[in-house]
């Protein structure tokens, strides 16, 4: 994680709403999470201006409060148009930057972007960003109009073009990531493990459940097909504290889980931002059980619309069956959370109650996880006793729950009775079938 050493940027919010008063209390956490600090908000209910996004009055009272405050940057907690981030910052103080809200959390993963995968996928959300606003210096620059728009210096006609090629590139890069991680998952579920996502709003808790579920932090004799196996998750109150993927045995009786602890979600993203966290997202969207974590702590509408935003961006992707995962039950009392149950009843129904804080509600939720992840199938297997037979059976010990291991009477035969995911029992059939084979006696 990147501190900034420098004291912290100060910054003054606005934000427009159409109707109703606008909320800055998430705007305010993400500023804060960049490491900016916030001395005002100025705020505005009405329709968007074209030229300015907020009425133009607004807009100089907004560079009043700068003024008045010694702000270095406004941040605003909408989408602006390349014209209006131009005209809002010609109305500022010189040299006062405006950040709009995709800006703003490019910048918080910007900072906190460590693995390669997260640097490009950072650095491809930054170049769709800033391409339709190239266009639009293009586009002045060929009416031969305002030089230098955006401070950003000389129009470059390369500059387009420049940033389609390093798309392109670091889409190539990505895919082949994408490739890279299926195959583990393959890998992974061929030795019989589950692969449980951890999904969520940002700061709803997902990186302490992950540590409440891990049970195995000693992950060396797996290293190989565990690369991304890691023994810290790092929670704090901050939003956007997980940027990349990390991946933990759980602890389940009977079945090996790896669980997956990932980028939190946010409403108000545009389509490209979400897609440029694909290659990470994947595994939420490949797993074979998503947890969506939700803070029940809050209060009911937000947490409704969280919910929603969540099902927004799991909505188009998405393969695996969901149980919601009301958190936080320490923060609220029981007629609190059956009022918030029965409030999200038609959005997650059937929700399991824990606290990752003190582990209440974790033997509940494993029980639902079990329930809900693919059948075990049983298996009876009867194998000839050849020179391979005991690795065969230890290579069943290891991906299956076995119940029975009985030797025949003159120890030419030992048969196995076993649970495992179908995928297990296949591989097992087949694994016999070559003993019966290859067995003197065939
Ligand atoms: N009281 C209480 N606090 C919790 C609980 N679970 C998490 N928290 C707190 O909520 C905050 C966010 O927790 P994280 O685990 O970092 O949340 P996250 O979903 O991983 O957040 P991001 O990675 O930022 O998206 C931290 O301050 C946690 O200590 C809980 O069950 N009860
Ligand atoms: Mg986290």
């Amino acid at each position: 994680m990147t501190e900034r050493d420098t004291p912290p940027e100060r910054a003054v919010i606005g934000k427009r709403v159409r109707s109703g008063e606008a909320e800055t209390a998430e705007v305010r956490d993400l500023a804060q999470a960049a490491g900016y600090r916030v001395l005002e908000s100025v705020t505005q209910t009405r329709t968007e201006d074209p030229a300015y996004h907020f009425g133009e009055g607004k807009v100089e009272e907004i560079a009043a409060t700068v003024a008045a405050t010694d702000a270095t940057a406004v941040i605003v907690d909408n989408e602006l148009g390349p014209y209006q981030t131009y005209n809002v910052g010609n109305k500022l103080p010189e040299g006062v930057r405006v950040i709009d809200r995709f800006r703003l959390i490019l910048e918080i993963f910007g900072q906190r972007a460590q693995t390669r995968k997260a640097q490009l996928q950072v650095e491809l959300a930054e170049l769709r960003y800033e391409l339709p606003r190239a266009e639009a210096k293009a586009s002045l620059a060929k009416r031969d109009e305002r030089p230098g728009f955006m401070g950003l210096g000389e129009y470059d006609e390369s500059r387009e073009r420049d940033i389609k090629a390093r798309i392109s590139r670091i889409r190539d890069e990505l895919e082949q990531i994408e490739r890279d991680d299926q195959h583990r998952r393959e890998q992974r579920r061929e030795s019989g493990f589950d692969l449980v996502a951890l999904a969520g709003y940002t700061n709803a808790g997902k990186s302490t459940l992950l540590r409440q579920l891990a049970a195995d932090l000693d992950v060396d004799e797996n290293e190989d097909i565990h690369p991304d196996l890691d023994s810290t998750a790092e929670s704090e109150d901050r939003l956007f504290t997980t940027l990349g993927t990390t991946t933990r045995k759980g602890d389940i009786d009977r079945r090996d889980v790896l669980v997956t602890d990932t980028v939190g979600f946010i409403s108000d993203l545009p389509h490209w931002l979400v897609e440029s966290f694909k290659s990470t997202l994947d595994a939420v969207y490949r797993a074979d059980l998503v947890l969506l974590v939700v803070d029940v702590s809050e209060p009911m509408d937000e947490i409704h619309e969280k919910v929603v935003t969540c099902h927004d961006t799991l909505y188009e992707r998405n393969e695996a069956p969901i149980v919601t995962v009301l958190n936080k039950c320490d923060t609220v009392d029981d007629d609190e959370i059956t009022r918030k149950k029965e409030g999200l009843s038609a959005l997650a129904p059937n929700p399991v109650v824990i606290s990752a804080k003190t582990g209440d509600g974790i033997d509940r939720l494993w029980e639902r996880v079990h329930d809900e992840l693919p059948d075990y199938k049983h298996e009876r297997l009867v194998m000839p006793m050849t020179e391979d037979t005991m690795s065969v059976v230890s290579w069943i010990h290891d991906n299956a729950y076995v119940q029975t291991v009985e030797y025949g009477d003159h120890a030419d035969e030992v048969t196995v009775e076993f649970e495992a995911r179908p995928q297990v029992v296949e591989q097992s059939r087949s694994k016999a079938q070559q003993l019966v084979e290859t067995s003197p006696s065939a």
